[in-house]
């Protein structure tokens, strides 16, 4: 079996053309939405991830605000620009990028946050009303990742899914969208403290690896006929991607997302996703 490619890429367009037309309706509304973006040091991975951000804004229409800082910046100077998009009428959404560099409280400069500007949904407001079943900014990653199984015709209703990795950005937040009544899956959270990763991986329809691990899923892993998502970015010597998931399970699975060209792209729609809604609800 060869598995059918998840094409992140081509869904995220796809999602991206729809939302240029809805920017476009917001706009003769009088309503222009903008995203922001907080970047805190030189790592050069946030600094292609958020380069990317601005350029998906420009195509569809989003406005975009940019703020960075140096890594020696403070935990005071950070919350001081935090404050600062909180109170700017042209920024409807932003985003902290993460990590943060060591030394800062993290969860601090989160809940910082207008939660109404949460472009992520990682303020604990909005993943708090995720635990809730109630409305909220989805988080960009855990959406994608859903977004691209159903494209696909995925099955996630009864489906075991097993999600390795529990990270804010995603392993926290992919079970609670995956057990919603709207998805009914059935989820094993996986983790450095997992005894028998192997015999977890085996039993699963669907698996989501998040954990940064260099091919730690392997086709003996895999059950025949199974959708994986690699979601884990560690790099090479030369600097190239190298995904949780080992090229040859993709000779086994039934559905396998890319790594780049999967779940990536699907992150940054997302985002934009997010910051229209906000900008469609606030002229409801
Ligand atoms: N505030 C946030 N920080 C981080 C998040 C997040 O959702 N919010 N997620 C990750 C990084 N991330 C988004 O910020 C992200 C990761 C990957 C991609 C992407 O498009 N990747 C490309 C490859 C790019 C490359 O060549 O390096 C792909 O997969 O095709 C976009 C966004 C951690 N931080």
């Amino acid at each position: 079996m060869t598995a059918q490619i998840l094409d992140g890429k081509a869904t995220a367009a796809a999602i991206k053309s729809d939302l240029t037309a809805r920017v476009a309706a917001l706009k003769e509304k009088g309503v222009t939405p903008g995203l922001g973006t907080i970047l805190v040091g030189d790592d050069p991975g946030s600094q292609k991830y958020v380069a990317g951000k601005h350029r998906d804004c420009a195509q569809v229409g989003i406005a975009s605000i940019q703020r960075e800082l140096p890594a020696t910046a403070t935990q005071e100077e950070i919350e001081a620009v935090v404050r600062e998009l909180n109170e700017d009428p042209a920024c409807t959404g932003y985003i902290v990028q993460l990590p943060l560099p060591k030394g800062i409280d993290e969860n601090r400069i989160l809940e910082l946050m207008d939660p109404d500007k949460d472009a992520d949904g990682l303020h604990p407001m909005n993943l708090g009303r995720l635990v809730l079943n109630e409305s909220a900014p989805l988080p960009c990653t855990p959406n994608g990742v859903l977004t691209l199984l159903r494209q696909y015709g995925v099955e996630i209703k009864g489906a075991e899914v097993v999600v390795v990795g529990r990270g804010v950005t995603i392993g926290r937040p992919m079970p609670l969208l995956l057990t919603r009544r709207s998805e009914n899956a059935t989820v094993t959270q996986c983790h450095t403290g997992t005894r028998d990763l192997s015999a977890h991986l085996k039993r699963a329809d669907i698996i989501i690896a998040a954990a940064g691990s260099a091919h730690l899923v392997r086709a003996e892993d895999v059950k025949p006929g199974a959708a994986v998502l690699d979601v884990g970015v560690s790099r090479s010597a030369e600097g190239k991607i190298v995904g949780d998931v080992h090229p040859d399970v993709a000779e086994v699975a039934a559905w396998i997302s890319p790594n780049p060209g999967g779940v990536g792209p699907m992150t940054r729609a997302q985002l934009l996703v997010n910051v229209v809604e906000a900008a469609e609800r606030s002229v409801d």
